[in-house]
């Protein structure tokens, strides 16, 4: 699950954009990178998901000049001397915010103070400080919770802070809506809760463990905790559980597998490629945990998805402590001073397409996880290294050194990262069994993403079409 903004209400418009930022950092680059990379870096033209022109449009009317005041006054002005993106509060509207975090990434360098609105955050899109903020300094770092994290993207970008006034829960439209969803979720939980509780059979851990889950009628975790926990269980307490585990597994998932079939109908060769992979491990059978361990390519094919596209691509922490964070890779060496209560994005997303840490950043590239990477001469980045997780499935942030966090990092990890990354393999496994994915249209006429649904301008985006050995 996530505790970042999501990608749903997102627009996607696949445009080239400009390679400006590189000629902000051109010494910047490591020495040991070859004059070759380093010319190809400078000449490359990134297909992230940026309608980006080389300087955002700013046009900073009376409310963001008031707005920016503020945002001074309250916190903004207190963060360290890291670089400053600031602007109009309307620039945040055009699209999703982590696709001008991605462009102002490029343009500021790996943690920078985005100073729009009343409140200002600070960005982070490099590894070393990820790591620690999730691992090394963990305890210092707050989570947001995720059911608020629309309300907080609003929240973040909106001139005044009105949600405070009395009784504007219930006159604001906006604020109406989201108390009433909440209730419509909180509703359907409560009746799960009670159904539980009614038919409970409270036991012990061990007993629960050994029981046979495949003949129990209403097998379900719901059932495991409340027949774990006995009558005193809190509903409050279960309905938040049920709440996380909700968003955690089902959206997250959906996701992953949406963008790896979009991904594929894209790149019919390498579907080809999975195709050939999965007849010859599974045939026409079932997948089982040792047949899961040979599909390499899959199980790659599912972690480049979930690179390109993490789900959440943010992840928001706020300071417990005032902190120095480190500089990271092109910043400030003796690092950027916080105080306690700074807002804190880390942009997974950014993460993923750094070209500092990826060869092709945003390629479609799933073989790129069998290469062993050296650190490039990036000081405090240990490289990619597979021998660091010894027997792990699917790379992870330990491989990586911080620099691939689908799951996050340090003790508020994803729980469910390996149940999903399996599950969405299998998932994935038994669709191109059967089934070929094309993409209907071109990549161009993609235009909306909504957590897993995409939509095209053209209607229908991708058709399964079965294959001819079925
Ligand atoms: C592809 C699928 C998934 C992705 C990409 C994903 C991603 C994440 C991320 C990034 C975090 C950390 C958030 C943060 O540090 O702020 C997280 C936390 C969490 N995830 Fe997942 N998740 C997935 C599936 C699941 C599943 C299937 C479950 C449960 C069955 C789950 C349960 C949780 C829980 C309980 C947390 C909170 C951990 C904590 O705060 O201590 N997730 N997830």
């Amino acid at each position: 699950m996530a505790t970042g903004f999501c990608s749903s209400n997102t627009c996607l418009v696949l445009n080239r954009r400009s390679d400006s930022i590189f000629r902000h950092f051109p010494s910047s680059y490591p020495t040991s990178w070859s004059t070759e990379k380093r010319s190809s870096i400078r000449t490359m033209k990134c297909r992230c998901q940026s309608t980006g022109t080389d300087e955002p449009k700013t046009k900073m009317n009376l409310f963001d000049n008031a707005s920016n005041l503020l945002t001074n006054l309250l916190s903004g002005g207190r963060i360290g001397s890291m670089p400053i993106a600031e602007g109009a509060v309307t620039d945040l509207f055009d699209r999703p915010l982590f696709f001008s975090l991605y462009d102002w990434f490029l343009k500021y360098g790996s943690v920078y103070k985005l100073a729009f609105g009343p409140k200002a955050f600070v960005v982070v899109s490099d590894p070393i400080v990820a790591r620690h903020i999730l691992r090394e300094n963990a305890f210092s770092y707050d989570k947001a919770v995720y059911g608020t994290l629309f309300e907080a993207e609003h929240r973040s970008t909106f001139y005044i802070p009105y949600w405070n006034i009395p009784l504007a829960r219930w006159i604001v439209p906006r604020q109406r809506k989201f108390q009433s969803d909440l209730k419509v979720i909180n509703d359907c939980l409560d009746g799960l809760i009670k159904n539980a509780k009614e038919t409970r059979q409270e036991t012990d851990v061990e007993k629960l463990q050994q029981r046979d889950y495949l003949n129990l009628k209403d097998a379900s975790l719901l059932r495991f905790l409340v027949d774990m926990r006995g009558v005193d269980v809190d509903d409050r307490q279960l309905r938040d559980d049920l709440m996380t585990m909700l968003i955690a597994g089902h959206e997250t998932t959906a996701a992953v597998l949406t963008w790896a079939v979009f991904l594929l109908a894209q790149h019919p060769v390498k579907m080809k490629k999975a195709q050939s992979e999965i007849d010859a491990v599974l045939g026409q059978g079932r997948t089982t945990f040792e047949s899961l361990k040979k599909l390499e390519y899959l199980r790659l094919i599912v972690v480049e998805s979930l690179r390109l596209y993490p789900q959440p691509p943010l992840l928001i922490r706020r300071s417990l402590t005032s902190d120095i964070l480190p500089g990271g890779y092109n910043g400030d060496k003796n690092g950027y001073e916080i105080p306690a209560g700074t807002d804190v994005f880390l942009s997974v997303y950014n993460l993923h397409r750094s070209p500092y840490f990826w060869d092709k950043p945003n390629e479609f590239e799933p073989e790129r996880f069998l290469v062993q990477k050296e650190s490039q001469g990036i000081e405090g980045w240990g490289g990619f290294d597979p021998s660091r997780s010894p027997g792990a499935l699917y790379p992870n942030e330990i491989i990586s050194d911080f620099a691939f966090l689908p799951f996050g990092g340090g003790p508020r990890k994803c729980v469910g990262d390996q149940f999903a990354l399996m599950e969405s393999t299998i998932a994935l496994a038994m669709l191109l069994q059967k089934f070929d994915v094309e993409l209907k249209g071109s990549p161009e006429d993609v235009e909306l993403v909504t957590g897993a649904t995409i939509h095209t301008k053209t209607g229908l985006w991708c058709k399964l079409k079965k294959r001819s050995n079925i």
